[in-house]
């Protein structure tokens, strides 16, 4: 552009022309373009003059007022409009001229007939277009060639990213299992938000691998050398959750006699888990609302706020949206939490990918207990196939377990040592574990606190399983509060959350 209209006004100034322009052949070669302008001259189109010298190779010359009545090609019609009639107009071809035979535009001059004329035979003009075409094919050619390389540098660059991103997908199979198409989809977007540093929030039915997922995040981001910490929003009393997020200073309340950090603190540099984050209370909701827009906040009872660089994951099996409408959680905080959403699915819609979770936790149990391997009869696979699974994944898991641990060494899992369909309509048995008579207790016992929890351990348990994994169920039917609960599972280490 640059090298057009440089030599276009030495054209005009050294020749005292009124005017000259190079125009230039488009580079699929089917029309000339102005810089700086719209227009297009067809190549093929002889209603202006560009087309006959572009076909002939050849200049032309004619005046302003033959060009306004015989040519009616309206861009050019505009270009000559303000000309004086007696005014020539001559336009010339410009092609390189080292051996391609490329077009490469036209110069179109404006002046007296005989200044124009007197062109065709001055060497000095020859000379010129001679090495205006030569400058002119040579940057193009390496504009081409540097646009190419670009091209290829990008493709390459795209294709090693695709690569990678796969690679790392396929290495995220071997934690997060499953060949279904979900499964494969899930995997490649827990590549594309590790990515990134966007908060991500994991929604799916308990069981269904949030906690995996978030873990999962964590390892492939950039902050994997940094920490990550986990909070479990509906296992933690009220009063506690904030002291546990924001940390607190010594006397910030009664019983704090020492500052303590908060998770958000420890999490610095790394990523903060925050597991049932629509178990959040309203105020803490806003609290976090600031950490996330600002990275700043307050511990509890302290004067100065501090900065934390951490990426936020949560997770709810919860319909946010409707606690949104319950005015339960913020519609601000749950958009920020959601910059990238991901959603897991349940185990009944990906049924496919059941023997292999099954095969992988027999192994898992085998190694755990240090059994010889075992395997599993196609009975007992039919069987998992086909039932409902409300607790997903760790409904099957704990199903497996069970199956092994009633399976002799040394034999497959077989059909009839897996328990009945879970019927969460059916009457809960409410007596003791050890149904039909006194619990079983322990032959002697020397710590009753011990003995005690033991006790309510196997009781969630057993309900947990009557339930599938569900914990609103649970605690409803053991009369819990549902915070209380997850706190005792917590404690009791009972793998529910
Ligand atoms: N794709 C998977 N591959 C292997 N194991 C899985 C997969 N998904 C879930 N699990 C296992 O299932 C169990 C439950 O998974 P996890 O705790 O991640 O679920 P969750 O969605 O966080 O549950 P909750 O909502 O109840 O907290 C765990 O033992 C986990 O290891």
């Amino acid at each position: 552009e640059a090298l057009r209209a440089r030599a276009a006004t030495l054209v005009r100034d050294g020749l005292g022309l009124d005017g000259a322009e190079c125009l230039y052949v488009e580079g699929s070669g089917r029309w000339l373009g102005r810089d700086g302008d719209a227009a297009q001259f067809d190549c093929s189109d002889f209603s202006h003059p560009y087309a006959h010298v572009i076909r002939s190779g050849k200049a032309l010359t004619l005046s302003v007022g033959d060009a306004r009545t015989r040519l009616d090609h309206r861009a050019f019609q505009t270009q000559v409009a303000r000309l004086a009639a007696n005014k020539c107009l001559q336009v010339r071809p410009l092609r390189a001229i080292d051996g391609d035979q490329e077009w490469l535009g036209v110069l179109m001059m404006i002046g007296e007939r005989d200044a124009l004329t007197a062109l065709n035979d001055e060497p000095g003009m020859a000379a010129f277009e001679a090495l205006l075409c030569r400058l002119w094919a040579r940057l193009s050619r390496e504009q081409g060639e540097r646009h190419r390389t670009r091209a290829l540098r990008d493709s390459l660059a795209k294709l090693n990213d695709g690569a990678r991103r796969q690679t790392l997908a396929d290495q995220l199979a071997e934690d997060l299992l499953g060949q279904s198409m979900a499964m494969h989809t899930l995997r490649r977007q827990v590549v594309r938000a590790a990515e990134t540093n966007l908060a991500v929030l994991l929604q799916g039915e308990t069981g269904t691998g949030k906690d995996r997922v978030a873990r999962a995040l964590h390892q492939l981001s950039a902050r994997s050398k940094g920490p990550f910490m986990a909070i479990n929003c509906a296992a933690i009393p009220e009063a506690l959750l904030e002291s546990e997020l924001f940390g607190h200073s010594k006397g910030a309340f009664s019983g704090a006699d020492q500052a303590q950090e908060g998770l958000i603190s420890q999490a610095d540099g790394g990523t903060l888990f925050l597991d049932e984050v629509g178990d959040m209370p309203l105020a803490l909701q806003a609290k976090l609302l600031r950490v996330l827009e600002s990275g700043r906040y307050r511990p509890l009872g302290a004067s100065e706020e501090r900065c934390a660089d951490l990426r936020i994951v949560s997770a709810t099996h919860q319909p946010l949206r409707e606690h949104i409408r319950a005015q339960q959680f913020r519609a601000d905080l749950y958009y920020r939490l959601g910059q990238f959403p991901l959603t897991l699915p349940p185990l009944a819609e990906r049924r496919d990918d059941i023997a292999q979770l099954a095969q992988s936790f027999i192994t898992d149990f085998c190694q755990r207990e240090e059994r010889v391997e075992m395997g599993i009869t196609p009975a007992a696979l039919r069987l998992l196939h086909g039932r409902d699974y409300p607790g997903n994944v760790r409904e099957l898991k704990n199903l497996i377990d069970y199956a092994c641990a009633m399976t002799a060494q040394g034999t497959d899992i077989d059909a009839y040592v897996l328990p009945g369909e879970l019927d969460n309509d059916a009457p809960v048995n409410t007596t003791l574990p050890t149904s039909g008579g006194a619990y079983a207790l322990p032959d002697s016992i020397d710590d009753l606190r011990q003995a005690l929890r033991d006790v309510e351990s196997d009781i969630i348990r057993q309900r947990l399983l009557h339930f599938g994994g569900n914990r609103a169920q649970t605690a409803e039917s053991l009369g819990l509060p549902k915070r209380t609960l997850a706190h005792k599972c917590q404690l009791l280490e009972l793998d529910t959350k």
